[in-house]
């Protein structure tokens, strides 16, 4: 499929896709189109595994537009360390346990600016982060 149908077909039906092989330019245009599909780009984890290295990263950058404000969302990069720990020190109970308390927060209705909601609990960057590390210790 050519990239300009595929970012056509992914706003169309983005159920149509599972796994998408590209080269670098390409993805790296699709997967932030892709990521506004799901919400916000402040959610998306990503891991480059290849030979004995990994890279684990959020799919944004450094959100320069938003630094210093308390806005930019941590749930990518938290999730980029579950999945750490679960692909590269093997450790799936530990990632699981970072996954489900993000779950558990968002249940509980705390979002950041980018995934902000009618009714919803509005929280800064170091909130959200705060709420996690407390649910995956056991503090709330
Ligand atoms: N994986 C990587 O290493 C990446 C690095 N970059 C670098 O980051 C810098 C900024 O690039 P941009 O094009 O501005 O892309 P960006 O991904 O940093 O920001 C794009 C938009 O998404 C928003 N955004 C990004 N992360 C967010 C978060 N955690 N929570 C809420 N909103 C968030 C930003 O506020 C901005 O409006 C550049 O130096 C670029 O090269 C950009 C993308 C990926
Ligand atoms: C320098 C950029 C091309 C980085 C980027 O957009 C990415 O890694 O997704």
């Amino acid at each position: 499929m050519y990239v300009d149908n595929c970012a056509m077909q992914l706003v169309r039906n983005p159920k149509h896709f599972d796994v998408i092989i590209t080269e670098n330019m390409f993805g790296d245009i699709l997967t932030d189109q892709a990521a506004m599909l799901t919400g916000s780009i402040g959610m998306l984890p990503s891991a480059s595994i290849g030979g004995s290295v990994a890279l684990y990263e959020p799919v944004h950058g450094s959100a320069p537009d938003i630094a210093g404000q308390k806005k930019a969302n941590p749930i990518a990069t938290i999730l980029s360390a579950a999945m750490m720990l679960k692909y590269s020190f093997h450790m799936p109970e530990a990632a699981d346990s970072v996954s489900q308390a993000v779950s558990a927060v968002l249940e509980k209705g705390y979002r950041t600016p980018d995934i902000m909601e009618d009714g919803k609990t509005p929280v800064n960057t170091e909130e959200m982060g705060e709420l996690i590390r407390k649910h995956i210790i056991g503090e709330s």
